[in-house]
């Protein structure tokens, strides 16, 4: 019996893909740790697992971030796993609904391999109660937190998963990983949380650096750039088609009238593996 695995890059940002129907897996906390270490596993910042046919005939798709945890959605993920389906002949059609613990989302692919692909990602809340962030119920928009002595301004929203985007001069992978985790971590964020630190550069195109919940620093993220581009657009820094510039390469998003937010990025395929026996004697079932 082969244990197969995916694997599928958007910018940099990397993930596995677990495909229940071929390969039955316990993915405990310390399973996920283990497959996903750079250095003792085969190396991700994450794992797509899925798919699993639901009863309205649509798919739906777990998250799972490096260090175990669940997370609700993924930009870059929904992006990967879109093509996963294409790939493994699940979808045929060019539009399809996938189903996450954050929400249905819309999926769109722009040409027929699904090399770049649209995702409707839905609406972004910044109501505190929804992302969640203690104290009043509020909308997260513009206040201070104080960090290692610096007075930060921090906008927080919801795009399914928690997001804290942070002002910055000049983002930095050194500033991402000083501050990361310890806004991650923050008290005030009883689930955790994504944070991007944000450059506007015009009206057009905004810079970030990312600290993911769950798997540190990143060099692209789809839900970030979702998150980031609409706290500069509630900001009033940005019109509503804006390109995210990250380590790792631009996703472009559209914020429409209604509030949902398209993003559109790439996927590329890596590779398709078999885990060693050795090393799925490790796994623990
Ligand atoms: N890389 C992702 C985000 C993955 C989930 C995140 N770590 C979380 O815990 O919410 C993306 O492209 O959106």
């Amino acid at each position: 019996m082969e244990f197969q695995f995916y694997k599928y890059h958007a910018l940099g940002n990397d993930y596995i893909v677990i495909d229940p129907n071929k390969t039955k897996v316990n993915l405990s906390a310390e399973n996920i740790r283990l497959i996903c270490h750079r250095n003792f596993g085969v190396g991700s910042d994450g794992i797509l697992y899925g798919p699993v046919l639901e009863e309205d005939h649509t798919f739906s798709l777990k998250i799972l971030n490096p260090d175990g945890s669940e997370a609700e959605k993924s930009g870059n993920g929904i992006r990967m796993f879109s093509r996963y389906l294409v790939d493994a002949n699940y979808v045929t059609q060019k539009e399809f609904t996938l189903k996450t613990l954050g929400g249905a989302v819309q999926v769109e692919l722009l040409d027929d391999k699904g090399d770049q692909i649209r995702v409707d990602m839905g609406t972004v809340t910044f109501a505190s109660g929804q992302i969640p962030v203690t104290g009043a119920p509020r909308e997260v928009v513009n206040e201070t937190m104080l960090i290692h002595n610096r007075r930060l301004a921090v906008t927080c929203l919801s795009i399914g998963n928690p997001h804290c985007v942070v002002m910055a001069d000049e983002p930095s992978r050194e500033t991402a990983v000083e501050l990361g985790p310890v806004i991650e971590t923050h008290p005030q964020f009883p689930n955790r949380i994504n944070v991007q630190f944000l450059k506007v550069i015009d009206r057009k195109n905004i810079r970030i650096e990312i600290w993911e919940r769950g798997a540190g620093y990143t060099l692209a993220s789809g839900s970030s750039s979702c998150a980031a581009a609409s706290a500069a657009y509630k900001l009033g820094l940005v019109d509503n088609e804006i390109t995210v510039h990250m380590p790792g390469g631009i996703i472009k998003i559209d914020i429409r009238q209604d509030g949902h937010v398209f993003m559109t990025g790439p996927v590329t395929p890596v590779s398709k593996g078999v885990f060693a026996d050795d090393f799925w004697n490790q796994i623990r079932s």
